[in-house]
């Protein structure tokens, strides 16, 4: 396992109790979720305290058979770029921690690649996804499987990360074959818009399967965490802290600070809403407009994120937006993230490309979120009679389906004063 960097590892290691602190980092490795969970969550401290020494125990001569029955299996469902970071994330965890079975399954929507192999058999012989995640290995212990129904038979707690768009299938294909007292967690951003309104993917799942689903969202380029470079993530629950403490163990690292949040919905709208903002600012990009009119953009996208969220939940808690699933990745997505990659060369090309076209030109098979999402909300503000409200978005989805210029994404998104 890679060190945290140097400068993350000291403030944190000054945050160690005193009774820890002078244990060298790397004998401490072992404990480092636990303790950073501890450092950052007193009332986690507390919980884990009880349930730590366990947890932290080799199984010596063999875990009994009884002990085995009893290991929480862990199935991934879905295998992209950050579905493959997860698997990966979990696996490391699953091998250390004697609570969980060791093998980490990953459902993989079988494609063929130019060689002729299947991508699932391609996974499983190199220990890596060619094509989603090349050069990264998984963890022996994550094994890949075509077959839906058998990913998920006998797991006690599935992890859903595909495409939005793909979410409903998934889920209608798994209806009547999942356990009432199975966990589930979301880690799609994007929602659905049905004639009742809006559905977030956390509640479809929960709604079709009959089962708890929490959501964890946050400041996340798969491809940074693939080479473990450190990053914070957030963990959306609904009322049952200890099954999201659950969630923060299987996912905490040195490098993947996990923290949990009592709003489900704040936190699954943040990671859902960035992508429109993040289609905004790549527009900014492609119009080499500059780094005031990007920070402009971020913030006026921010602000319609918050005003968006609260007016659909009122539940939504402002200090949601504060956590890494709030500013955190509206900022890395503006950055560096696929969305705004592909808005700025729709924006150079003058908008003449159509999303779809540049997505599986520059993607290779990954998808975009942030078009559909755009396409989604605006149809929720046209239905509520909110779109003079939220310009942004709504100038973002007409740029997208080619109703105005990329240009317009400045002329249009704020209301300048009167002259
Ligand atoms: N990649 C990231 O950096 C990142 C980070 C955080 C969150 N996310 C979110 O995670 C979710 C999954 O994204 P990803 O990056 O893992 O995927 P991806 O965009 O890299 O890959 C697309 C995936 O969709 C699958 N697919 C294609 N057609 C399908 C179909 N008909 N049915 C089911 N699956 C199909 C492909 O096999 C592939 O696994 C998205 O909501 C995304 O916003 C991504
Ligand atoms: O590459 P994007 O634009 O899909 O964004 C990736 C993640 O959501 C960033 O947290």
């Amino acid at each position: 396992m890679a060190s945290p960097p140097r400068r993350v590892s000291s403030l944190l290691y000054s945050l160690l109790p005193s009774s820890l602190a002078p244990i060298p980092l790397f004998h401490a490795l072992p404990i480092y979720p636990l303790l950073l969970s501890s450092v950052f969550s007193p009332s986690l401290s507390r919980s884990l305290s009880s349930s730590m020494a366990p947890e932290l125990q080799q199984d010596g001569d063999g875990t009994s058979a009884h002990a085995a029955l009893h290991k929480t299996k862990v199935t991934v469902v879905g295998s992209g770029n950050w579905g493959s970071v997860a698997a990966k994330l979990i696996a490391s965890n699953t091998l250390r921690l004697s609570s969980f079975h060791d093998e980490v399954r990953m459902w993989v929507f079988e494609e063929t690649l130019p060689s002729g192999e299947k991508l699932t058999d391609a996974i499983n012989r190199n220990n890596e996804n060619v094509k989603y995640l090349p050069g990264i290995k998984l963890g022996k212990n994550v094994v890949a499987d075509p077959d839906l129904d058998n990913a998920v038979n006998g797991a006690n707690m599935l992890v859903f990360v595909t495409p939005h768009q793909f979410m409903e299938g998934i889920c209608k294909r798994l209806v009547g074959k999942i356990k009432g007292d199975v966990e589930a967690i979301s880690l799609i951003k994007g929602m659905e818009v049905k004639m009742e309104g809006p559905c977030m993917i956390s509640t479809l799942i929960s709604e079709q399967l009959g089962i708890n689903c929490c959501v964890l969202m946050g400041a996340n380029i798969a491809n940074e965490i693939a080479l473990e470079k450190f990053s914070e993530a957030t963990v959306g629950y609904r009322e049952n802290r200890a099954i999201a403490e659950k969630w923060v163990h299987l996912f905490s690292t040195p490098y993947f600070i996990v923290t949990p949040v009592q709003d489900v919905e704040g936190v699954e709208l943040c990671g859902t809403l960035k992508n429109v903002v993040a289609i905004a600012a790549g527009f900014v990009d492609g119009l080499e407009m500059g780094n005031n009119t990007k920070a402009a953009i971020m913030r006026i996208g921010l602000r319609e994120m918050k005003a968006f969220s609260k007016m659909l939940f009122s539940s939504v808690k402002d200090s949601t937006f504060f956590e890494s699933c709030g500013v955190a990745d509206l900022i890395t997505t503006c950055l560096g993230g696929r969305n705004r990659k592909v808005a700025e060369a729709f924006a150079r090309g003058g908008g003449k490309r159509s999303f779809d076209e540049l997505e599986a030109e520059m993607l290779q098979g990954q998808k975009l979120q942030g078009v559909s999402t755009a396409k989604e909300v605006y149809e929720v503000l046209s239905h509520r009679g909110w779109l003079e409200f939220f310009p942004l978005f709504a100038t973002v989805h007409e740029i997208c389906i080619g109703s105005l210029p990329p240009s317009a994404i400045v002329e249009h998104s704020e209301r300048k004063p009167e002259l």
